[in-house]
């Protein structure tokens, strides 16, 4: 038996649709594996009543299948299923990370990457790594066909998740098509001061890189408040705010003294359009741990 930790993400951080990602140091997924003759699996914890245990329609059924690796999968779940913060890719990472080791597979954490992300196209049609990859390797993750980087990073964030159901495949349905060139000479040039925020450890840079005009738009009307939630972010000192991942999660960055006002202004702002939320006041940290 193996008992493997793995983290919330944060996906895409406005200018990085479909690329960037970071691990969260909370919330959480926690996993215990064993070995057994075919999959089974069971799942407790936040929003476990509306996910599946069938093994065809659970992330780490498709995770288990790709390594070979059958096994009884007990899921405790941290991460509330369409949330904006990688609830789904938690668990597929969790499996991927500890079903390698209990079958001694020798992969590195990078390949297990494409093999945790084949748990997502169980979920949402698509095989996208950047959830699974901050979720493997930690930090700030920037995920393309040519592989994952990673930068180890430790910026503060503030995530409020409102207790509305946004699924990341209705989420991708609003995404334009098109976008026009002035557009994109402004993402690239957020997505690369995003990244040396990163680097730098700079919560100013980073939040000034979570600018998007592109997905960002679209999607924000599927959050009830998110505008409102924004502004308040904002004016308590946030140094960005977007939505994380499909959402409804909104995340700000912040430097560490900000964090407590953000949360609570954050939550007052829901509150103010009549819907319960709640915060986490979290930070960028490690990738999955095996216990
Ligand atoms: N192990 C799992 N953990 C969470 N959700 C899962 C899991 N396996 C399948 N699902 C399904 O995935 C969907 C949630 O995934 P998604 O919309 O991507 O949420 P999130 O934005 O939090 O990642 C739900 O329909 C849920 O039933
Ligand atoms: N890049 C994806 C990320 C989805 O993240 P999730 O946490 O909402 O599953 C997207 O934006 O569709």
């Amino acid at each position: 038996m193996l008992t493997v930790r793995a983290p919330a993400t944060s996906a895409n951080l406005g200018s990085g649709f479909d690329v960037f990602g970071v691990a969260l140091e909370r919330p959480a997924d926690v996993v215990r594996l064993s070995k057994a003759d075919r999959t089974t699996i069971d799942v407790t914890g936040a929003g476990s009543q509306f996910i599946p245990e069938d093994p065809e329609k659970n992330t780490v059924g498709a995770v288990a299948e790709a390594l070979d690796a059958p096994a009884h999968i007990e899921i405790d779940k941290g991460v509330r299923p369409a949330s904006g913060l990688g609830s789904s890719a938690a668990s597929a990472a969790a499996a991927a990370v500890g079903l390698n080791e209990l079958y001694d597979r020798g992969h590195s954490r990078e390949e297990l990457v494409p093999i945790a992300a084949k748990g997502e196209a169980v979920v949402s049609g698509d095989a996208h790594d950047d959830n699974v990859a901050p979720s493997i390797m930690g930090g700030f993750t920037i995920a393309t066909e040519a592989g994952v980087r990673q930068v180890d990073a430790s910026i503060p964030l503030v995530a409020c998740l409102p207790d509305i159901v946004v699924s990341t495949r209705d989420a991708r349905r609003v995404v334009p098509e098109t976008a026009r060139v002035e557009q994109l000479v402004e993402t690239v040039g957020n997505a690369a001061t995003l990244t040396t925020g990163m680097h730098r450890d700079d919560p100013e840079l980073v939040g000034e890189g979570m600018h998007d005009t592109v997905v960002t738009p679209s999607r924000a009307k599927l959050i009830d408040g998110y505008e409102e939630v924004r502004e308040a972010a904002l004016s308590a000192g946030a140094t960005g705010v977007t939505i994380s991942g499909a959402g409804p999660t909104v995340i700000a960055a912040c430097e560490e003294d900000r964090q407590r006002a953000i949360a609570s202004t954050m939550l007052d702002a829901f509150a103010d359009r009549g819907i319960d939320a709640r915060v986490y006041q979290t930070r960028i940290g490690r990738g999955a741990q095996i216990f």
